[in-house]
């Protein structure tokens, strides 16, 4: 690796951030193309990035990916890439979440490389969001200079900046907030609490993904291990199955698929700006506790969906605006919009459609939501909350993500599968946040079910029964009844 050694990226603390991240270890897998180039960053590992004393990290794109960064960092839109930064960085580190063809673009092009220069800049790190180019990139590796200063040499004066002494612990950079007049630039105040967290530490001493989930009792694999199953051999396909390439359960299959949608859809655009003018947040819990106190029944959240794997087609004249004005005439409390297309025949038009169409009652997202980039997509569409599930989602994601939620001042539902998760998500993570005040129960019976103080207690699907802790119960969510 000629642009930014592994070595250095260790000793300046970025190689834990990218290795935390679930990225591929720089100096262990060279491909010889694209040593420089870095795959599948996790999001909170950003938010975590350990770095030293007086270096200052900008990221490029961080909101439009939806990314919370560390206190001290400051985020650019990749259309602002340009733009001047704070003079007061004495480090300006780039780490940026661009499509493989504008970091080729970065690489090869001088006007590209030009692109990235800032007042102060010592150097640059290209971070791939999307999947790993197949051909090389030649210009970045040959090295990319910015402002005379050659990127290899960088590191050196950042430790020389930090004086990190033998055992030293890094900690997170604090800064003071500032948002540029025009909002080109944000520095996030978020805290190290998550930095200290011992699922980061996990995720730094490079436990792999599964390990994690599985250690939380999580199945669901996030994609399949071993590639997916259609293998192409000139005009012949193959379909090789084994038990790393099929999914185990629809919810798997659904989380496949999703994992690969939301790759090929991210960035759509500055989700940013488009946040900014998404119409405002209403106050999900509160519309299902003001509903529960005015009749002392548990609160509808009535779900606007056309089909679902188990039931196939619900209904085909399909209207979602007929149907959300109809549940709320009825008194729901909520309106829950399926937003999937390939498995619930559902999509963010349908969302979008209901909020414009002056339905008053709060609308939750209901997605599979994998990646914080999802949350501001459909805040931009006017959701008020969305769900996540627990048996999907690890526990950092989950709180990662109430604390995106609780940013943009939505709700989030929790829907766990068994009450023993209110400790491994819900009670955490109430503590931290008061964005999830919902948990969400599906499957087993809750009988002698504990609320963690501040949870509500919502009931997701009406097949099964209640089983005994309907007194609990503040909400229901029905789909098809
Ligand atoms: O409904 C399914 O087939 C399904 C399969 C895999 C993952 C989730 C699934 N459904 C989740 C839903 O959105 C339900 O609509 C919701 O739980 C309400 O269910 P119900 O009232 O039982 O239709």
């Amino acid at each position: 690796l000629k642009v930014v050694a592994p070595q250095h990226l260790k000793r300046c603390g970025l190689t834990r951030l990218l290795r935390g991240a679930g990225a591929v270890n720089l100096a262990e897998k060279r491909t010889g193309m694209f040593p420089h180039l870095v795959h599948g960053i996790r999001p909170y590992a950003i938010a975590t990035c350990p770095l030293l004393p007086g270096v200052r990290l900008t990221v490029v794109g961080a909101q439009e990916h939806g990314l919370l960064l560390p206190a001290g960092c400051c985020s650019i839109p990749s259309h602002r890439a340009t733009a001047p930064p704070q003079k007061q960085h004495p480090v300006l580190v780039l780490v940026s979440f661009v499509a493989p063809r504008q970091s080729r673009w970065w690489a090869e092009d001088a006007r590209g490389a030009n692109s990235l220069r800032r007042p102060g800049m010592e150097g640059a790190a290209v971070a791939t969001g999307g999947a790993l180019p197949r051909e090389p990139v030649p210009g970045l590796v040959s090295g990319l200079r910015c402002r005379g200063v050659r990127l290899r040499d960088f590191v050196p004066r950042i430790l020389s900046a930090g004086a990190r002494k033998p055992g030293q612990k890094l900690g997170v950079v604090r800064a003071q907030q500032f948002e540029f007049k025009d909002k080109s630039a944000i520095y996030s105040p978020f805290g190290d609490s998550l930095a200290n967290s011992n699922e980061v530490r996990q995720w730094e001493s490079g436990h792999s993904f599964h390990d994690i989930a599985a250690s939380q009792g999580i199945k669901i694999r996030r994609r399949p291990l071993t590639g997916p199953p259609h293998h192409y051999v000139g005009p012949f396909e193959f379909r090789l199955e084994n038990e790393g390439n099929t999914p185990r359960n629809i919810l798997e299959e659904i989380i496949w698929y999703k994992d690969n949608e939301v790759q090929q859809r991210k960035p759509l655009a500055l989700l940013k700006g488009n946040v900014a003018d998404a119409p405002p947040v209403r106050d999900f819990i509160g519309a299902l506790r003001t509903s529960y106190d005015r009749t002392g029944m548990p609160a509808l959240i009535a779900e606007v969906k056309k089909a679902s794997p188990s039931r196939g087609v619900l209904r085909e004249d399909f209207h979602p605006v007929h149907i959300a004005n109809a549940y709320e005439a009825g008194g729901a409390a909520c309106l829950s919009v399926l937003t999937d297309e390939k498995f619930f025949q559902g999509s963010f038009e349908n969302l979008e459609a209901i909020r414009n169409s002056g339905v008053k009652c709060p609308l939750l997202c209901k997605e599979f939501i994998i990646e914080a980039w999802q949350i501001y997509y459909a805040r931009c569409k006017g959701a008020d909350a969305i769900l996540l599930i627990a048996a999907v989602l690890p526990n950092l994601d989950i709180k990662y993500m109430t604390k995106i939620c609780k940013m943009l001042g939505m709700a989030a539902l929790v829907e766990l599968k068994f009450r023993l998760w209110f400790w491994r998500t819900g009670y955490t993570a109430s503590k931290s946040t008061r964005a999830m005040r919902a948990a969400c129960m599906s499957g087993t019976p809750f009988s002698s079910v504990r609320m963690p103080s501040g949870i509500w207690l919502v009931y997701h699907g009406a097949k099964r029964t209640l089983n005994g802790a309907s007194y609990l119960l503040r909400g229901c969510l029905f789909g098809s009844g």
